[in-house]
């Protein structure tokens, strides 16, 4: 299968690429991305013959049906490092917290987010492609601080990549920056700035797109590619999880096949949400996709207004810090599928020239039939990550938190939803730890014993050791000098 452009094709590219070369330069004509061609259908039987199947051979099945112009020993390898999971059996545990709510824990891996889903088998893939046309990848990646970590420990040391991770100094929790300063591979640069998450995203698209920055990479013999969800090398893999949980629903006998269930996904840059919904257009049985914000709300107003405006916006911090985000990528792959190049590039060119688009009436009303969407503050956050810790047993992290508010507000609730939860407790430990025995500021260290305690949970070594080691990436820079400071690097 071949991949297309959101903003139609200039006359520098081609009309449609490979998987890896769509993977390998992921920003195609006018600023826009790529997107499949058309996606398989993948119809009941597939659901059926993998009602039994393992993580592993669901998500080879499903590969399989895109034809990407990736060899089967490659994918292989990717889809072996799911076996790194805690239960290497089901990466993806599915468990009932309450009534008709259901969560989806994305958060199993290395680096205990859901990044990590994607981001261990891209980085083999993108590795593999590299050595066999014995090429050399920068690969940038901006993280608000769950993409950052699994992005680095991906292609950590891995052969004809190095990477560049952008991050909003102070706009992380404690733990997310440490696993960030603390890798020491000689292919790996972590770069705090002075800004807020866009600041990096902008740079690293306008960076992508950047003529001058690439020959500048040339000389040295590297070309240019990138980590975050702009890249749909993220995307095939996150489709995969969805299908994984819903039929994980029919297997506990939770609903029958063909039943219809929300999904319901907390979201900032869109890519799990993107996922969802192709897997939605490829058969899944979906009522709705139900979009949860924090206070940084620009999706859920888009959703409920068909506005798209960051007008005198700024970024505010949050208590889930991951979603702090205003201009959201993966919109842009919703707006071609809805409503095709033509309007997606005006859209797009109005939101960077206006920082604001508008859709008409028929298109917000196509939108709301796929999509409907709340936000929830930190309080509130907090007041649900309390009682369903103490009403239902079941722990939480903030992010995933959003999704309760939602769950009430966006849902019939005798239809069951699946809600994403993307990030472990321990990434998150002093909001936490505040909201059920209400300490204060607590540093990550204290919050975490405090809440293994009061939960009866263990902290993962990995977490622990963060406290001990070594800070390596010291850099802080102006977010200016991000060019400069990545040429510094290679
Ligand atoms: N929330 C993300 C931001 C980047 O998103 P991506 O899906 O485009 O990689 C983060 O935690 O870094």
């Amino acid at each position: 299968m071949n991949f297309i452009q959101t903003r139609g094709c200039d006359a520098t590219k081609v009309k449609s690429v490979t998987f890896s070369e769509a993977i390998l330069n992921p920003i195609a004509s006018f600023g826009g991305l790529y997107v499949p061609e058309a996606l398989p259908s993948l119809g009941e039987a597939f659901l059926k013959k993998h009602l039994n199947s393992s993580y592993k051979e669901l998500a080879s099945d499903m590969l399989s049906r895109f034809e990407i112009d990736i060899d089967k020993h490659v994918i292989d390898e990717a889809l072996n490092l799911y076996d790194r999971f805690d239960n290497p059996k089901n990466p993806v545990p599915v468990v009932r917290v309450k009534e008709n709510l259901y969560v989806s824990e994305l958060y199993h891996g290395p680096t205990r987010a859901f990044k990590d889903m994607a981001l261990q088998p891209f980085g083999v893939v993108l590795s593999s492609i590299a050595q066999k046309r014995d090429e050399h990848y920068l690969i940038l990646a901006a993280t608000s601080g769950d993409t950052g970590p699994a992005a680095l420990e991906t292609f950590k040391n891995r052969a004809n990549v190095q990477v560049a991770c952008l991050y909003p100094d102070g706009g992380t929790s404690d733990v997310q920056r440490l696993q960030m300063v603390t890798e020491d591979a000689k292919n790996l640069k972590v770069i705090g700035i002075n800004g807020v998450f866009d600041d990096a995203q902008n740079a690293l698209k306008r960076l992508l797109a950047s003529d001058d920055f690439k020959s500048a990479l040339k000389k040295k013999n590297i070309l240019l590619s990138a980590a975050n969800s702009v890249n749909f090398g993220r995307i095939i893999f996150q489709i995969i999880y969805h299908i994984h949980s819903y039929l994980e629903l029919v297997r506990q006998g939770a609903i029958l096949m063909g039943e219809k269930v929300y999904l319901n996904v907390p979201s900032g840059n869109f890519g799990n949400a993107l996922g969802a919904y192709y897997a939605w257009k490829m058969g899944l049985g979906v009522e709705k996709i139900i979009i949860s914000s924090n206070e940084n709300n620009v999706l859920t107003k888009l959703i409920k207004t068909g506005k798209y405006d960051l007008r005198d916006l700024h970024v505010v911090s949050t208590t889930s810090p991951a979603m702090d985000i205003l201009k959201s990528s993966n919109v842009e792959r919703i707006l071609f599928d809805m409503f095709g190049f033509e309007r997606t590039k005006e859209l797009m060119q109005d939101l960077e020239s206006k920082n604001f688009y508008e859709l008409n009436a028929d298109e917000l009303s196509k939108l709301q039939e796929s999509f409907d969407a709340d936000f929830c503050n930190g309080d509130e956050g907090k007041k649900y990550i309390k009682d369903t810790f103490y009403n239902n047993g079941y722990l939480m992290d903030p992010h995933t938190a959003t999704c309760l508010k939602s769950y009430e507000t966006c849902s019939n609730p005798k239809i069951k939803t699946i809600a994403y939860s993307t990030a472990e407790w321990t990434k998150f430990s002093p909001v936490i730890a505040n909201a059920l025995t209400g300490e204060v500021d607590a540093q990550d260290i204290i919050a975490l014993e405090s809440i293994s305690k009061e939960a009866k949970l263990e902290i993962p070594a990995m977490v622990k050791a963060l406290f001990t080691k070594p800070i390596v990436q010291k850099v802080v820079i102006e977010k200016e000098d991000i060019e400069k400071e990545i040429l510094k690097f290679i």
